[in-house]
């Protein structure tokens, strides 16, 4: 039974609150998109980083090696991010591809034994028809379709991902992930942990990401502040994490995507910490965040820290 089928015969066994939000969901272009194959990413938040990514263009440098993903479960941006480095999308696409031509090749194996007048290996051919003369062309139809090779494994990407969450991530081709409290002290050891040291790149980040939400209390200014301490934790740990657009060699280079609420506080913290501190400091509400929702983002390009 299909998504849609199921809503009227549920509708009016829900409370209206439930209703207005599952004919949303059935009404919204990017939740049907995010289960459309082949694509399939988890969450609709993935296509908020694909339009901004569209926009600022800071995932499709070669020199991009090192992702964080902050508040990153259930992994729709890492699964654009490792798509982009040549992990997920091409391996659930080449998965694709694969199934495709297995089922292909097994089709053609039987229809090529039919071919020849076998049903199954155990048959033997009607050897009552068979005359010594008659030339039987060796056609290998496997080879016609460029079947005949043993089909690749999907590419392995470039570069490190490494996702962080309070929940649990179901694993992702080229993420390693940890499952914490960003907040918690011991956070930034067991992340840098996993950020490879190769040379020239200090065994920093090319690009950290925050997505992290506290859950709403509410309480507007209890969010607000829960909201900027987030805000402030991410700043200082790109202070430690993040690669200059100097070390990297690019002016944009160095990028910290951060999400934030609507509210004065917030403004200041820009002034304070981002502006100084990057080259370009863009605010963005991309098309896929709800008109509804205060979020925004801030799409900082090109490190140059002045404060420590
Ligand atoms: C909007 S969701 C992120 C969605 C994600 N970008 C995606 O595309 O799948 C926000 C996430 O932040 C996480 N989060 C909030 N506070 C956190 C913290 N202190 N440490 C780690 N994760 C946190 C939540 O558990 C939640 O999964």
């Amino acid at each position: 039974m299909s998504f849609r089928a199921t809503l009227p015969s549920l509708s009016h066994k829900l409370p209206p609150s439930s209703r207005a939000w599952l004919s949303r969901q059935f009404r919204d272009p990017y939740v049907r998109a995010r289960l459309s194959y082949p694509a399939n990413y988890r969450s609709r938040s993935a296509f908020k980083l694909i339009e901004l990514d569209q926009r600022f263009k800071f995932l499709q440098h070669d020199d991009v090696k090192t992702v964080v993903d902050l508040g990153a479960a259930p992994g729709g941006w890492s699964q654009v991010v490792a798509g982009k480095m040549g992990w997920t999308e091409q391996s659930v696409a080449g998965l694709a591809e694969v199934m495709h031509a297995r089922a292909k090749k097994k089709q053609v194996e039987g229809q090529a034994r039919g071919s020849f007048g076998l049903k199954g290996p155990e048959k033997e051919p009607d050897t009552g028809s068979w005359s010594p003369d008659v030339q039987i062309d060796e056609v290998d139809p496997l080879r016609e379709l460029g079947l005949d090779q043993d089909i690749t494994p999907p590419p392995v990407g470039r570069g490190t991902i490494v996702a962080v969450d309070l929940l649990r991530i179901e694993p992702i081709a080229g993420v390693k992930t940890l499952q914490m409290d960003f907040l918690s002290p011991e956070a930034d050891a067991y992340i840098n942990a996993l950020l490879p040291s190769e040379p020239g790149t200090e065994g920093k980040a090319d690009v950290i990401l925050s997505d992290m939400a506290g859950n709403f209390s509410g309480n507007k200014t209890a969010d607000i502040e829960s909201s900027i301490d987030i805000c402030s934790a991410v700043f200082e740990f790109a202070q430690r994490h993040l690669r200059t657009s100097k070390s990297i060699g690019r002016r944009q280079g160095g990028v910290l995507v951060l999400k934030h609420f609507a509210h004065p506080r917030s403004v200041e913290f820009r002034a304070e910490k981002l502006t100084p501190n990057f080259g370009m400091v863009h605010y963005v509400k991309p098309p896929a965040s709800r008109a509804g929702s205060g979020e925004g983002y801030w799409v900082c390009t090109g490190w140059k820290p002045v404060t420590t």
